[in-house]
């Protein structure tokens, strides 16, 4: 039998929320012997990101050589592949020309570059991708080369669209009025308002369009991989087994937030990160700080700002807020904090571009996070034991936000008009999470999914467990053949 390669292709798109699960994938799949080279699409960040990969290589051969382990150990390498767009476009604003390059020009070098590999006698054995980018499912069936996803959102959110775009025709008329509850199975019963919104009527069609044919697309993928565990959404991990067969392999966070001695890397940031502020945090007293962000896509309306900086305040906590849109040389987007609010609250606050989040929520001193629900924030936010106040925008985040507020019980969620919570609510939420008659109990439950992640994966773990079995499945497939055999029918 000819010897294996053991070595993956992850492919994602370079935004912080899609590359950072990716990532901690690739430090999963190379601590069980697999090589993994990540391709993303062209970035004006590409060079910070190549130097932060190099060193994690260098980093696991360099502890290799120290105990005179031989052979050198699997590493990660970064490629990137056009996206058929200038450096300078920015893809945040105009997402529908963005995703139809990617799937035009990205999809014609991606199979390039893997023609290119393939050339070099360095084919991959399987190639993983995340559910917006549905064409590479084609460009691993046109090689002969399995393939898996990687589904980058909670695994509630994943039946939710299951449910809705394989026409269960249990979402009647979502005519968007907010409160309208709908019974869907295995999910606690929805409002409008909890749906993610890419399926509302008035969400941008490109969405859409793209889950249409992600879940279209799912028979030629292999493996779902779900970035959640079971312990953590038990209704939807049992429910989504039924209709489609799924590996919870979560949750994909950094090592380090897990309690695994720190490597050299933990995420390729896009943004240079502000580390000081963990200096700023060291001379907090412990349980006493805000932290807010709202990752890396969404801005805040001018009145959404106003109404966060005068809670804050009037709150009259420790508080370190991310705020990307005052970065000097970026492109001014959404609000801006008002004026004199740096000056009036410099006792108390930290306003920053970017932090190294992870870091942050696991330090003592942070009391609560203010968050957009994005579900990488969620996830660190569960595994680092922090309570939350919901404050969602779009896309998943409503259904994030109810989760982790009426499911797990670890916060509370804004209540907002016309998206903007006031000042007073604000206030109160920041109270009821720190101080109010159920904060212990939230602090408690939160500390309790602490556990459960460390657990599920460490040595034996479910999730370590679901990573192992998709690994040797992948193999027994080439060693019976099966390849080939789909390769020989598809002919
Ligand atoms: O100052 C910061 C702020 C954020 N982060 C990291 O950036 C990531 C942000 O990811 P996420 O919380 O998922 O938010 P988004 O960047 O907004 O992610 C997008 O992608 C996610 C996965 O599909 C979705 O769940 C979100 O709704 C969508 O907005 C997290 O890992 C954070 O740790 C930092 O390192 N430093």
């Amino acid at each position: 039998m000819v010897a294996q390669k053991k070595h993956f292709l992850l492919v994602t798109v370079t935004l912080q929320g899609h590359l950072n699960p990716m990532l901690r994938l690739a430090q999963r799949l190379v601590s069980k012997g697999i090589n993994v080279t990540i391709a993303t699409n062209n970035h004006v960040s590409s060079h910070r990101m190549l130097k932060s990969t190099r060193a994690f290589t260098n980093n696991l051969h360099a502890a290799a050589a120290a105990q005179n382990t031989a052979p050198k150990p699997p590493g990660i390498s970064l490629v990137f592949f056009s996206d058929g767009l200038s450096l300078e476009f920015d893809r945040n604003k105009d997402v529908d020309s963005f995703i139809k390059s990617l799937r035009t020009t990205g999809a014609k070098t991606l199979s390039t570059l893997v023609a290119d590999f393939i050339a070099q006698d360095n084919k991959f054995s399987c190639i993983i991708c995340n559910p917006f980018m549905p064409w590479v499912a084609d460009i691993a069936a046109e090689y002969g080369i399995p393939c898996a996803v990687l589904w980058i959102q909670a695994c509630t959110v994943l039946s939710v669209y299951y449910l809705y775009f394989k026409n269960f025709n249990l979402f009647p008329a979502i005519d968007e009025n907010p409160d309208k509850s709908l019974e869907l199975p295995a999910v606690s019963v929805l409002q409008v308002k909890d749906l993610p919104s890419f399926i509302l009527p008035s969400s941008p069609p490109i969405f859409r369009e793209t889950l249409s044919h992600f879940f279209q697309n799912l028979d030629k993928i292999k493996w779902v991989l779900v970035n959640s565990f079971a312990e953590m959404e038990k209704e939807a991990v049992s429910f989504m087994g039924v209709l489609h067969p799924i590996y919870p392999i979560g949750p994909l966070v950094s090592p380090f937030l897990l309690g695994e001695e720190e490597k050299t890397i933990g995420s390729v940031d896009i943004w240079d990160a502000e580390n000081s502020c963990i200096e700023w945090l060291d001379k907090k007293p412990p349980s006493s700080v805000i932290y807010i962000s709202f990752g890396s896509i969404s801005v805040l309306s001018q009145k959404q700002m106003d109404d966060l900086a005068m809670g804050l305040k009037n709150s009259n906590k420790p508080f370190l807020w991310v705020i990307r849109t005052a970065e000097k040389n970026s492109e001014k987007k959404g609000g801006e904090l008002p004026a004199k609010f740096k000056e009036e609250t410099k006792e108390k606050g930290l306003v920053v571009t970017w932090c190294p989040q992870e870091k942050v929520l696991l330090h003592q001193a942070v009391a609560c996070f203010i968050t957009h629900c994005g579900w990488n924030s969620a996830l660190e936010t569960v595994v680092a034991g922090v309570p939350v106040v919901a404050y969602p925008g779009w896309t998943d985040q409503p259904t994030v936000a109810k989760f982790l507020v009426d499911v797990l019980k670890i916060g509370i969620r804004v209540k907002a008009e016309d998206e903007v919570a006031s000042a007073g609510e604000v206030e109160r939420c920041i109270f009821e999470v720190t101080d109010g008659a159920e904060a212990k109990e939230m602090k408690k439950r939160a500390l309790e999914l602490k556990e459960a992640a460390k657990k599920v994966v460490a040595d034996g773990g479910s999730s370590d467990q679901n990573i192992t079995q998709f690994i040797s499945e992948i193999f027994l497939r080439r060693v019976k053949g099966v390849e080939e055999k789909e390769n020989d029918e598809n002919a």
